[in-house]
């Protein structure tokens, strides 16, 4: 899968002209999933370009709540009303800017899945925690507080993991495949841990720095099931480029 978050950025013709370009890129439809994430005013126009074709958009954020007197909130059901299948979750923006805390993320994870949306929860350790040799504990923490909100030996979720250390995010300095790998693996252990289930159909994205040229020597690697891209998803080649790397990644080179 590659993903493309915008964040805060675009007005109604970016959205057009982005959707199109990527549309007219002639990617192979599903190969790889292509999903936008737009801010929540571009949803419309991005649904209304890519509604009859195989990409598909999301979210940034939801509440927990299902309605109510929730001022500048978004529940999960008003996203699928936009046609969305996925809902980005714990940005490390959302977490530190906003305040975003484990137990929250975790909460928004399960109304996620209560409103059938597929959760990207996104989980990485900060430049100190991981010269203190702590990634591991922060992403341990990280995951466990989503894993332990979900019943899940009565529930399969689909869920989505993408692994973003914030030292590498919008800063050109991407993580090595070799760093991005020992993460995802330990990742995927943790999943093992409580569903096998779970972490036989886990997708695991890699997301900080993410670019044309770095993009396959990223997916190539056994854990990285694709790219949660922030920067380059806002200019199409770039982004066109990072899809064709995880399409030849996924053909076998
Ligand atoms: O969600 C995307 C990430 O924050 C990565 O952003 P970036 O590709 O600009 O480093």
């Amino acid at each position: 899968m590659v993903a493309g978050n915008w964040k805060m950025n675009g007005l109604s013709g970016d959205a057009v002209h982005l959707t199109q370009a990527i549309l007219n890129a002639g990617l192979e439809p599903m190969r790889p999933e292509v999903v936008l994430f737009p801010p929540f005013t571009l949803l419309h126009a991005v649904s209304q370009e890519a509604k009859s074709s195989a990409l598909r958009w999301g979210g940034q954020n939801l509440f927990w709540e299902a309605s109510g007197a929730y001022t500048g909130e978004i529940s999960g059901a008003m996203l699928r009303d936009m046609g969305c299948r996925y809902v980005l979750l714990g940005h490390s923006e959302r977490r530190q800017i906003f305040g975003e805390t484990d137990a929250q993320v975790a909460q928004k994870v399960k109304a996620a899945l209560h409103s059938g949306l597929i959760p990207v929860v996104c989980v990485g350790e900060s430049e100190a925690e991981r010269a203190q040799g702590a990634t591991e504990s922060v992403l341990r923490r990280q995951v466990e507080a989503v894993l332990h909100l979900l019943n899940l030996d009565a529930n399969q979720p689909n869920m989505i993991i993408a692994y973003e250390p914030i030292w590498a995010i919008g800063t050109g300095l991407s993580a090595t495949p070799e760093q991005a790998q020992a993460a995802h693996a330990f990742i995927r252990t943790l999943v093992v841990a409580h569903s096998e289930h779970l972490a036989k159909r886990l997708l695991l994205l890699y997301g900080g720095s993410v670019k044309g040229n770095n993009a396959a020597a990223l997916f190539d690697q056994e854990d990285i099931d694709g790219g949660l891209v922030g920067g380059a998803s806002l200019q199409a080649g770039e982004f066109v480029q990072i899809c064709r790397a995880a399409e030849s990644v996924g053909r076998g080179g």
